[in-house]
């Protein structure tokens, strides 16, 4: 089985006792170009929440994932993870803090050199995980994706509904407690974008907060979710889709 937490309190093994897993208090980014990012986001993230940011091209929604994984920091305001501010974390402390995090791409960013499986192993070796543990996690995740039967395969031999699916089981491998996907659906078509999202909700079913910014606003609607829409950089909070 794949061996995900499954509640989302037991996804906290930290000892943060809140109930936001993630917070930004007041963030504004600005670029060194002068670009507006996001201006004065406040946005409580809940253990459990399975949230959707939307909104126009340029609107801002990267800039907020990338805070909220720190690839970016703000020019004002504060970044909080499961209690931990970001910004004040370095060395070790942040290495482990980001491993708490897993991240989707619309662009997938799998090493072409590499098999399906060797990809989605990369984060545990970089962790140094002996070979049985990498085996023991690696198997399920797949399975998980529907992907075992091309576990050799490479990257160029799969369709692009199927890379995406990789990049999903190489970001859950280590078994985050946050899930961030950047337009996970932008490349695909409306089969493969749904089946997507319906892995993104058994993970979140099995207890992991997930974060996905998609444009695609009927996709959105069809899926029913918490929604936040950010404008030029301003974000408001939709009332929740039943
Ligand atoms: N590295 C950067 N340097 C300068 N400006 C940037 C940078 N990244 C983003 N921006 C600018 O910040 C604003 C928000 O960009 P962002 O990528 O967050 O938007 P987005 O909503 O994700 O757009 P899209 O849906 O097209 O991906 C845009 O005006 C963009 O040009």
């Amino acid at each position: 089985m794949f061996d995900l937490p499954s509640t989302p309190s037991e996804a906290d093994s930290t000892g943060f006792t809140g109930e936001a897993i993630a917070c930004l208090h007041n963030v504004s980014k600005i670029y060194p170009n002068g670009c507006r990012g996001l201006h004065s986001v406040n946005l409580q993230i809940r253990k459990g929440d399975f949230l959707f940011i939307t909104g126009p091209s340029g609107a801002g929604k990267s800039t907020l994932l990338k805070l909220l994984y720190g690839a970016e920091m703000p020019t004002e305001g504060q970044v909080e993870i499961e209690g931990n501010l970001f910004h004040r974390l370095r060395g070790r402390a942040l290495a482990h803090l980001r491993r708490r995090i897993g991240v989707v791409f619309q662009d997938y960013q799998l090493i072409p050199t590499k098999t399906v499986e060797e990809n989605v192993a990369v984060v545990l070796h970089a962790q140094g995980a002996c070979r049985t543990e990498i085996q023991r996690r690696v198997g399920p995740t797949l399975r998980m994706v529907g992907l075992a039967p091309k576990a050799k395969c490479f990257p160029d031999q799969l369709s692009g509904g199927e890379q995406q699916r990789v990049s999903i089981a190489r970001a859950v491998v280590h078994t985050p407690p946050l899930l961030l996907a950047d337009e996970p659906t932008g490349n695909l078509d409306a089969h493969n974008a749904w089946s997507v999202l319906q892995i993104l909700k058994r993970l979140h079913d099995l207890g992991v907060t997930v974060i996905v910014t998609c444009h695609n606003e009927q996709l959105v609607e069809a899926f029913a979710r918490r929604v936040v829409r950010i404008e030029a950089g301003i974000l408001r909070e939709l009332p929740v889709l039943t």
